[in-house]
């Protein structure tokens, strides 16, 4: 029995100890208020066994670790529909890039980057009644509890702020693969992305993602097994953008990160773990994080290779 506290400890010292380049996102002011030397992370076994260390508690922006909620949520609600409208390739180019989308007609290569999540948000706006309440609710019932808000200072600083997302959804309209009002979808998208929630939080909602569609919090099916399965896949060739190669060399899990410096992570059948730093490599993806991971699954000898 390997001794997890100790472990974790060991990777905080070992990550603070090396100078990390990169720096905190700036092109969403309020993100760029947040203080780059935190960190944290949460490791949650499938038996309910778990561990912490360091800002372990501390609520931070999701940002596009919302984009695996929303496609959840999507493939929930329209089932294989969704892969009319999104494609599940990885796009070897940054997350908010445009280039691919000339080519191929608005087509977004896959739901985590940003031209896929703003389709997948279009999706939910067309078939939700209220889609910010039930993306809300969407997280609580995975949560078990509705502590988790949104942040209105982040989403209101990525609004007024989002030129690229803008352009990009307009883009994205102009081929039709949009049915509602670019507006509305970008202020649905913005939301969606500015939930804040900590290590333990996001690691145990990823549990439906260890736990093969079962949710943590009642043990109860939630997402269909063989839809867990592609989620999981999708993770894996496309959770870090154009640095999906490199998390799966280093790391060997599916997952999923966001400009607020989170990532979470899944060995399936196994454990969740997630982990915030705010410093971010020039690929977008926490420079402490990868390094935290990296290290972990090495020191386990495990991961899902
Ligand atoms: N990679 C990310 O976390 C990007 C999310 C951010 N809200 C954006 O759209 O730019």
């Amino acid at each position: 029995m390997k001794d997890y506290n100790r472990l974790l400890d060991d990777i905080l010292n070992t990550v603070n100890s090396v100078k990390h380049p990169g720096s905190v996102a700036s092109y969403i002011p309020e993100l760029a208020k947040i203080d780059p030397d935190k960190f944290g992370i949460s490791l949650q076994f499938v038996n309910g066994e778990t561990y912490n260390a360091g800002d372990y508690n501390e609520r931070f922006s999701i940002q596009s670790i919302s984009k695996v909620f929303t496609l959840s949520m999507a493939i929930q609600s329209i089932g294989d529909k969704v892969w009319d409208r999104v494609d599940v390739e990885p796009s070897g180019d940054p997350f908010n890039s445009l280039v691919q989308l000339e080519h191929e007609e608005g087509i977004p290569r896959n739901p985590f980057i940003n031209s896929g999540a703003i389709v997948i948000c279009d999706i939910l706006l067309s078939e939700l009644d209220n889609p910010k309440e039930e993306y809300l609710k969407f997280i609580h019932e995975l949560n078990g509890s509705d502590k988790i808000k949104y942040n209105e200072l982040i989403y209101k600083s990525e609004k007024s702020k989002g030129y690229r997302n803008i352009a990009m959804a307009n883009f994205i309209k102009s081929f039709k693969n949009l049915d509602n009002d670019p507006e509305d979808v970008l202020d649905f998208y913005f939301y969606t992305c500015s939930i804040d929630m900590s290590c333990v939080e996001l690691a145990w909602c990823f549990q439906l993602f260890a736990q093969h569609g079962k949710q943590a919090a009642d043990g109860t099916l939630f997402l269909d097994p063989n839809q867990i399965k592609r989620i999981n896949a999708i993770m894996l060739t496309c959770g870090f953008y154009d640095e999906s190669g490199e998390f799966a060399f280093r790391v060997g899990l599916p997952g999923k990160s966001g400009v607020g410096g989170g990532i979470v992570a899944v060995h399936p059948g196994e454990y969740s773990i997630a982990v915030w730093s705010p410093k971010l490599n020039e690929k977008g993806n926490s420079a402490k994080g990868m390094h935290a991971l990296e290290l972990f699954t090495t020191h386990i000898e495990k991961s899902i290779f």
